[in-house]
């Protein structure tokens, strides 16, 4: 592949782990990694401001082929300078590519060797998705790095269904970097497919690796497969890939999983969970998960996290946030998904530091022990 805008640099690898520190350098700017992405599917981090992700520390946020192609139409984006612009948002931007969504938004919808039939999951309206349409519709969003149009198997499905799915994938990978070619300000990530099977994680990486990819997604995860599955695959998978690019882990957000990703060599995360729980307030904390909500806190005037120094934990209670959810106001939400959301992203700048330090996993020890995961 030409030479690409999208760049990576490892910077160091963690002494007894396959944990790397590295960056990536793109068009609208460089981010640490390992790194979470914060999920902006429809143009906006829910509830929050460019300015209040910044300040958060977020280095790249994720938006979605299928739901900006929808509503309002990538064509409106790109009349409007592209997504960077329409959202007030000048650091880096990554898009998916619609695959995952039609898998699991869409109804009734029929796979075909040149794309995916479908019905929009907004007013049941025809629709047709094919490697070209997703790279045609991520040109007009104008994203940094852009994600190959592919099919996420359930992790459930038989050995032959995903054989011929991870087929099907690496020749849609082929005809989506030649609708690309054209375009050299965004890059293009591969997305490795082959759900549990060492051997068709084998075939879809080396299918990939051989594009020449600038970077590259392990998909078909966090697709309902157990922590330990998800583990064993990446074990075997991520060893595959070059180490000289990025490996984006697509899906996941739990505190555990990033930790247990990044062990195994995975440079970026994204996920709604941050977000999506902090809606109905679920809080994460560094002493476990908390349900603001609850009674147990109607008088309870400390911080939702006493080791917090985000927005929320400096200057509200947990009565008055659950008083606020428990009301319906808008402003509990915007303070619970401004903590979840600063909870993560110091998690990985902490992350980075153990790996820097070389004892990510004695990190991990104190991480998972005061969060309460009962870790073996
Ligand atoms: N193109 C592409 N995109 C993906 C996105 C994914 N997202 C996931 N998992 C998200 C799981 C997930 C969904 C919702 C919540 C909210 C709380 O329940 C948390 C996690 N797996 C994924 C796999 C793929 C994939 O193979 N290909
Ligand atoms: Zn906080």
């Amino acid at each position: 592949m030409k030479d690409s805008p999208i760049k990576y640099r490892l910077i160091k690898t963690e002494k007894h782990t396959g944990a790397r520190l590295g960056e990536i350098i793109t068009p609208h700017g460089t981010f640490p990694t390992p790194m979470f992405m914060p999920v902006g599917t429809l143009a906006t981090v829910k509830t929050q401001s460019p300015e209040e992700l910044k300040e958060m520390g977020a280095g790249i946020i994720l938006s979605n082929t299928y739901h900006l192609w929808l509503r309002p139409g990538d064509e409106l984006v790109k009349k409007a300078g592209g997504l960077h612009k329409f959202m007030n948002w000048d650091q880096p931007i990554l898009t998916d590519s619609g695959g995952f969504q039609v898998f699991s938004l869409a109804d009734t919808r029929k796979i075909e060797e040149e794309g995916v039939h479908f019905k929009s999951h907004l007013n049941g309206a025809p629709l047709f998705l094919s490697p070209e349409k997703a790279i045609q519709i991520q040109n007009n969003l104008g994203s940094d790095i852009m994600m190959s149009f592919d099919e996420c198997p359930q992790f459930y499905q038989p050995y032959d269904y995903v054989k011929a799915s991870v087929e099907r994938t690496s020749r849609w990978a082929e005809r989506g970097l030649n609708a690309h070619a054209k375009k050299d300000s965004q890059g293009l990530f591969g997305i490795v497919q082959g759900a549990g099977f060492e051997d068709l994680r084998r075939q879809s990486a080396q299918d990939l690796v051989s594009m020449d990819f600038p970077g590259y997604s392990i998909g078909g995860l966090a697709v309902g497969e157990s922590h330990e599955e998800m583990n064993a695959v990446l074990d075997f998978t991520t060893p595959m890939l070059p180490t000289n690019k990025p490996r984006y882990l697509m899906g996941v957000g739990a505190p555990d999983s990033l930790i247990d990703g990044v062990i195994r060599g995975i440079d970026m995360f994204d996920c709604v969970l941050p977000t999506r729980i902090a809606r109905n307030g679920t809080c994460m904390t560094s002493r476990g998960r908390l349900v603001v909500k609850n009674a147990q806190y109607a008088e309870d005037f400390r911080p939702l996290d006493e080791n917090c120094d985000c927005y929320a934990c400096k200057n509200y209670t947990r009565a008055y946030i659950r008083h606020l959810i428990k009301c319906d106001e808008t402003f509990g939400m915007r303070l619970t998904s401004t903590h979840n959301l600063h909870f993560l992203i110091n998690l990985m700048k902490n992350v980075r530091q153990a790996i820097m330090d070389d004892n990510l996993l004695e990190f991990r020890e104190d991480f998972c022990e005061a969060y309460g995961y009962n870790k073996e």
